[in-house]
């Protein structure tokens, strides 16, 4: 049965778009949603069926034989594509009880020279499996799909910081940095609430989770501890990231989330897509009006440490910190280091 969950607000991207009073309305909505909670679901963006395809070309990925899995692995990339099997990879140290097919932009590897910074290795083809020949086009247009809403979201975020529409505009302007997730999460089989995925908050601009219609994912709020962002049909589940929090100054703030195994024989299946500013880029910390500085609810920034901003090489210290295989098989010099 799919229910609403009064805990995390309902946003209807169509009012967005509509402008106006429509408009100032949603944008309020947003102001609220992010400053206090970092979540909140998005309807009306015209994408729900594309969704149910999407979700239902992952049930066939799963469900291709081992070997077929295998043969993409992720540990076969450099640039940190492909399936990754149960286990296989952790959450502040612990191995997360799901699978998972990862792909990023499609682009050709870079040829590095030895002073280039190691991030530049993030970027090149993804794999995918011979056996589903359709799921290139489906998935680089699903890609592209949330990458526009994403852009749509976040001059909207500019605008409820009081800044310029066009403010991350340089920050995304060769291409952002997107990256998506697959995921299936098996039932634990037992009585215990097992790790799907470890409580984490995300790394990037922001995040939007399409999922099927089982529970799983939960938020952790200032107020009532862990609620459930259990499925509304047709919506996505959207969270804001630390560079976003950090440009913000605490205003928009990025959540702990986590997901926590299906219990019984059931699955759960999500596509999550993660947007960050281009890799070669710093993200700029905003000046906000005092009156928005003095309601933000999250850490402040430190204007310190501007290694911090810098996206690659926070993107690939993640990366290398989620899958130590790849980082073993091609990142020694940062294998050894961790
Ligand atoms: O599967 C989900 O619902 C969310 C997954 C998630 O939070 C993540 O991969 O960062
Ligand atoms: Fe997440």
């Amino acid at each position: 049965m799919i229910k609403n969950n009064a805990a995390l607000p309902v946003l209807d991207l169509s009012q967005l778009l509509a402008g106006g009073e429509a408009k100032q309305k949603f944008l309020k909505e947003l102001a609220e949603a992010a400053r206090t909670i970092g979540f909140f679901y998005l309807t009306g963006h015209g994408l729900a069926t594309r969704q149910q395809d999407i979700l239902q070309l992952s049930q066939q990925f799963f469900a291709l034989p081992e070997h077929e899995k295998l043969s993409i692995q992720m540990r076969n990339s450099a640039h940190f594509r492909g399936y990754t099997k149960l286990q296989g990879e952790l959450t502040q140290g612990k191995p997360d009880l799901r699978e998972q097919f990862d792909i990023m932009r499609e682009e050709p590897a870079v040829d590095l020279a030895c002073d280039d910074s190691a991030w530049w290795k993030l970027i090149g083809p993804n794999q995918w499996p011979a056996a589903m020949p359709s799921m290139r086009s489906a998935l680089l247009e699903w890609q592209e799909n949330l990458s526009e809403v994403s852009v749509t979201l976040l001059r909207a975020f500019a605008d409820v910081l009081q800044q310029p529409e066009d403010i991350f505009d340089a920050t995304i302007a060769d291409a952002p940095y997107t990256h998506m997730k697959l995921i299936r999460y098996p039932g634990s089989g037992d009585a215990v609430r097992r790790q799907g995925v470890g409580a984490h908050k995300d790394p990037g601009y922001l995040t939007i989770v399409a999922q099927d219609d089982q529970s799983g994912l939960e938020v952790l709020t200032d107020d009532k501890g862990w609620v459930s962002a259990a499925p509304i049909e047709g919506a996505f589940v959207v969270n804001i990231g630390e560079l976003l929090e950090l440009a913000s100054n605490g205003y928009l703030r990025a959540t702990y989330h986590r997901v926590v195994s299906p219990q019984t024989a059931t699955e759960r299946f999500s596509c999550a897509f993660f947007m960050a500013a281009q890799l070669n880029t710093n993200v700029p910390l905003l000046e906000l009006p005092e009156a928005l500085r003095e309601e933000a609810l999250g850490p402040a920034s430190d204007p310190e440490n501007p290694l911090f901003y810098q996206v690659g090489d926070n993107v690939l210290k993640g990366r290398l910190r989620s899958h130590p295989d790849v980082a073993a098989a091609h990142y020694p010099k940062f294998a050894k280091a961790g």
